[in-house]
């Protein structure tokens, strides 16, 4: 048959913490060059599944207890982060976690620490970030707390960039934004993606990641319970119920009840 290895295969993974099973024999496939979506109400377990396949999941007191996860073909498996990161992976943790005392300039430098490659690719890197974000590079020499969380969103995917990943891990990159920040960031995935780069984003906001994914996966309680092409699980009942929150009357009336109540808000997501 031939064909591309995946970007990621994750296989019946289970991990936890303790004796809290967060994942129970999760198994799912980002293809080569795709971005795939993992969405899931709060506490499925996208955050672990994150950490597990970037190895990070011990520094929060967590361990994969089976399962497989590889990449391109070969498996990530016992690799220490900073291998994984070799391999092409890079991750944006939830919640940013830009280095706050820092500036923007070391921030994405601290990106491509631990990169092979010489400075030429590094400074490519860094255009390429730059062209993605121009705001990083307005405000090089700022320190990065003093952003905004959609600036510091962009610094924290920025930086993921720096190590040029062949996969993008990204959770929840739209959280605690503005409607037309959480899009901003989006085009810049699909951006990103376009350069190619493949995906696997982990959100809440499930009318904005089945808009960028092509294929889907609905976590619950630490297993998968619904995958399918994105354009599939959107105009599923199931999931229009309960993640893409198709409004009963009463949320309806509530909403009705905000915007008059916000009249200057509704007017801006208006004029969006
Ligand atoms: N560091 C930790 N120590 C112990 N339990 C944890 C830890 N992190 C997460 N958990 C537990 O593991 C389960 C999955 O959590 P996880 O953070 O992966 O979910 P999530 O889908 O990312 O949720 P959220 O959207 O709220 O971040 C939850 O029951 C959570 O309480």
């Amino acid at each position: 048959m031939g064909g591309t290895a995946p970007a990621l295969e994750v296989k019946d993974l289970t991990a936890g913490y303790g004796p809290v099973r967060a994942l129970r024999q999760v198994s799912l496939t980002v293809p080569a060059g795709a971005v795939v979506t993992v969405l899931g109400g709060n506490g499925a377990g996208k955050s672990t599944l994150l950490r597990a396949v970037s190895r990070t999941l011990r520094f929060h007191g967590g361990s994969v207890v089976s399962g497989t996860v590889s990449r391109d073909g070969r498996p990530l498996d016992g690799l220490p982060p900073d291998r994984v990161v070799t391999a092409g992976v890079s991750q944006v943790p939830e919640g940013r976690q830009v280095f706050a005392r820092m500036t923007v300039e070391d921030n994405l430098r601290a990106g491509a620490l631990g990169r092979r490659g010489d400075r030429a690719a590094k400074a490519a890197a860094l255009r390429r970030v730059h062209e993605l974000f121009p705001v990083l590079a307005d405000r090089a020499r700022q320190q990065a707390g003093l952003l905004s969380g959609g600036e510091q969103q962009m610094l924290a995917v920025g930086r993921a960039l720096m190590a040029a990943p062949g996969l993008l891990l990204l959770d929840e990159p739209s959280l605690g934004l503005a409607p037309l920040m959480a899009a901003r960031i989006a085009d810049a995935v699909r951006e990103i993606n376009a350069q190619g780069t493949a995906v696997l984003l982990v959100e809440q906001n499930a009318a904005l990641a089945l808009r960028l994914a092509s294929r889907a996966y609905v976590l619950e309680v630490g297993e998968v319970t619904l995958s399918g092409p994105a354009a599939e699980l959107a105009v599923s009942d199931e999931v229009r119920r309960r993640y893409l929150g198709v409004v009963d009357e009463d949320a309806a009336a509530d909403a009705a009840r905000a915007r008059t109540a916000h009249p200057v808000l509704s007017r801006w997501e208006e004029s969006r």
